[in-house]
Formats: C-alpha cells, structure tokens, sequence
C-alpha cells in the first residue's frame, strides 16, 4: 500500500520530555475505515501517541501525514480537529444540564461564524443525522433526558455520538470501558463496530476482554515503539508482550 492510500502514517515519531523518550521512533498506519486497539503497559507512549496526532504535542523528529498528504506535525490543534480527526477523553465531558438531543445538536456541525450560530436551528436533514446518532449510541429512549441522569456509560456513548455528529474520519478514544459494566463494555465494543468503516478508530484500552470482543488488530506499544502488531491471539502468544505487558 502506497502512502496516498493510508488515513494515518506515522513514521519514525519520536518524542522527549527532559531527555526521557516518550516515543521512540514509533511507526503505524491506519488505512480508511480501519479500527485498531492499542495497548501496552503504562507509560508505553499511548497517551503521548495520542498527543502528536492531534498537535497537542509537537514531535522531535519523525513524519505524521493524514489522508496521505496532509503533515499533521506543522498544524495547530484546531487545524486538525478541522481536517476530521476527533478525540475523545477519559471522562465523559457533556452538557449535563442539557437533553441527550440537545448535546447532539450543539455538536452538528453548525456554522462557525457567530452570527449564523445564534440564528441556527436544525433543519430536516440535522435532525435525521440525531437520529442517525440515537440510534448507533443506543441512546434514542433517552433523547429527553438531561444528559447528567445518564449511566456512566451512556454519558460514554452520548460523548462519542458528541464527536459523530462533527463527522470525523478518523476517531481517537481513550479507555472507554474504564468504569463500565460488563453489559456496558459489550454495548461499547458494538458501538464502535457500527462506526468503523464510515469512520477510521484508534482505540486505547487495557480491558482484554474488550479488545477481544473488538476483533481488531492490536498494537503493543512498549517504550514509546511498536512491540508486536496482529491479531490478539497473535500478540498474545509473543513472548516479549507477555514478559512486558499481559503476563504480568
Ligand atoms: N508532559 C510530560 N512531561 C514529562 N514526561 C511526560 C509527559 N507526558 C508523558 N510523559 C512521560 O512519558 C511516558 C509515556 O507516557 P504516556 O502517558 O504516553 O503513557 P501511556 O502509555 O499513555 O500510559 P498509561 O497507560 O498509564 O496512560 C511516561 O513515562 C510519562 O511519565
């Protein structure tokens, strides 16, 4: 596969912090529609990974390029979110005074000029895209609901729907199942089934049961590189993952 074919190619990407390598000539690419589950011990560079590609950590050395062209190390952190590429925390950060609907509508992507923001109002088309999101977070019988009466998980879904609505291509989530049930963790890895394809996802996650039920290629990272890379069967029966990471 040629460069122009990727959705994201990060090549030799190295960072540090106070002489500390953070990430360590780390090399991945992401092909369109694609959904990959990184994982690794703490302090593996997943976060930091996460920060280069969204600007909010410049690299040292090392090439970043999105859809192929785009050189993602020369942009700002607004720039990026702008070419479609959307991040989503830890924490659920949502209008908690605000309906579940009203969340999704504040997240459409409404003109940014000010004055057409305060004259805007959905149109038919707006509000089957909510629709469209309700019904892929599972979240259309809460749609009337105050945003802060939901379960820690559907506070999870509705901030991921928050991001479908800006129509990323490519979606960055950050341990989503941490907190969850296990029907939730389950409910989470269908969501983000129902979205790759439309969409590229970049899942970091320690929950082995949720990355199996994923289904996905796995990434080890381990000291700010690429340890092993395949199935989770295949990672699983590493040697080096295992002394580094699973096994212990
Ligand atoms: N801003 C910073 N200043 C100094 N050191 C940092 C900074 N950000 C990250 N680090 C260090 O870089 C290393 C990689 O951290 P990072 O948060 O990327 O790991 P991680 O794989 O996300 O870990 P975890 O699973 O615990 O979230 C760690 O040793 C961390 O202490």
């Amino acid at each position: 596969m040629s460069t122009e074919d990727t959705l994201l190619y990060l090549d030799g990407v190295s960072v540090s912090f106070d002489g500390f390598r953070a990430l360590n000539s780390l090399s991945l690419v992401i092909e369109p529609g694609e959904m990959r589950a990184i994982i690794g011990p703490n302090g593996a560079g997943k976060t930091t990974m996460m920060d280069v590609i969204t600007g909010k950590t410049r690299p040292d050395t090392g090439t970043i390029l999105f859809e192929g062209r785009t050189d993602l190390t020369s942009l700002r952190e607004p720039a990026i979110a702008n070419l479609g590429i959307g991040r989503k925390f830890q924490r659920p950060t949502v209008f908690e005074m605000h309906t579940v609907w009203d969340n999704l509508e504040l997240s459409l992507k409404a003109p940014r000029r000010p004055l057409k923001t305060l004259t805007y109002s959905a149109t038919k088309e707006d509000r089957a895209r909510i629709e469209e999101i309700l019904d892929i977070t599972r979240l259309s019988p809460r749609r009337d609901r105050p945003a802060g009466s939901l379960s820690h998980g559907e506070k999870q879904w509705l901030e991921i729907g928050m991001l479908l609505a800006q129509d990323p291509k490519l979606l960055l989530v950050d341990e989503p199942v941490a907190g969850m049930t296990d029907a939730e963790t389950e409910q989470t890895a269908h969501l983000l089934k129902d979205i790759a394809g439309k969409h590229s996802v970049i899942v970091v996650e320690h929950d082995m049961v949720f990355v199996r039920e994923l289904g996905v290629k796995v990434t080890v990272l381990h000291e700010g590189s690429v340890l092993a890379e395949g199935s989770l069967d295949t990672v699983s029966a590493n040697k080096q993952v295992i002394d580094v990471y699973l096994g212990r």
